[in-house]
């Protein structure tokens, strides 16, 4: 369904050299070669250290960023070209994004903001706009008076929320979920991710989940790629510390609560 290939992103960087007078220009590369496939109705973990390049590949997907070379292509359509207009884009693609709370505009209220996707892309559903709103909110674990209310009266975490119900509101085929649980308490966490399952499921949609907590993508993901520098390492679906190929992968698996039970992932 989305299809990377060998896609490479380097950003410049101004390098001063002693005893130099003028400051060099280089580059660092963020995302090296990377190729990778999401499959329809799958969840594909992407797991690694921080600066490993995850964040700046989810950009790239959505065109926020621009490659330096390499092809992304989605149902067998190229993306990175810019060819396909950003808002049939976002309609097939969403991202919630690491800080994607401070995105929420401080003027809108939550039912303003949900109801923004609803106009945009499914006019036809303003009369009904209201109820989708709360089921939205409810789908995340918010209380249906949260929709008077300013993005400066919820917490992190709604805030979190109100942006995965706004991804959500699109009805998207894709969503790219950037660190997007991790300011969630665990009950929290866990009750959104089975929520994200289920609708997941009953969809068929496909999710890239990032984050560096290996544990969350257990039980979450269909097969998780393990990046390290700008590379992806690794990708498994059995996990089975034995078939592992990379240091870094078995040195995740040393921070798994129980690393002794080998549980198959789900499909
Ligand atoms: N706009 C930018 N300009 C220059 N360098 C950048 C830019 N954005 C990211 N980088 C660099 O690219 C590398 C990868 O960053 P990225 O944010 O993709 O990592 P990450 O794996 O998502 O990290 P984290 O888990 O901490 O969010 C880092 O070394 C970072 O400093």
């Amino acid at each position: 369904m989305l299809e990377l290939k060998n896609v490479t992103k380097a950003y410049p960087v101004r390098r001063r050299r002693k005893g130099w007078f003028h400051a060099g220009q280089g580059e660092q590369q963020a995302i090296k070669k990377v190729s990778l496939e999401l499959r329809q109705g799958e969840c594909l973990g992407l797991v690694g250290e921080s600066g490993s390049g995850k964040s700046t590949l989810a950009q790239c997907i959505l065109g926020l960023e621009s490659l330096t070379s390499g092809e992304i292509w989605l149902d067998h359509q190229p993306i990175h070209n810019r060819r396909m207009r950003d808002i049939h884009l976002y309609r097939r693609i969403q991202l919630v994004a690491q800080d994607s709370a401070s995105s929420l505009h401080p003027h809108m209220t939550i039912q303003d903001i949900l109801m923004e996707p609803i106009r945009n892309y499914f006019p036809e559903r303003k009369v009904r706009a209201l109820d989708i709103c709360l089921c939205l909110l409810e789908s995340v674990g918010l209380e249906a008076d949260s929709l008077g209310k300013y993005p400066t009266q919820l917490s992190g975490g709604q805030k979190q929320r109100v942006c995965i119900a706004r991804a959500l509101a699109v009805e998207p085929e894709i969503i790219l979920f950037d660190e997007s649980v991790a300011n969630l308490d665990v009950t929290t966490q866990s009750s959104v991710l089975d929520m994200l399952k289920r609708m997941q499921l009953e969809r068929q949609l496909s999710y890239l989940f990032i984050t560096h907590d290996l544990q969350s993508t257990r039980t979450f993901c269909d097969r998780v790629a393990v990046m390290v520098q700008g590379e992806i390492v690794e990708i498994f679906k059995e996990w089975d510390e034995d078939c592992l190929q990379h240091e870094y992968t078995r040195m995740l698996f040393q921070t798994l609560v129980h690393p002794a039970d080998r549980l198959p992932l789900h499909g």
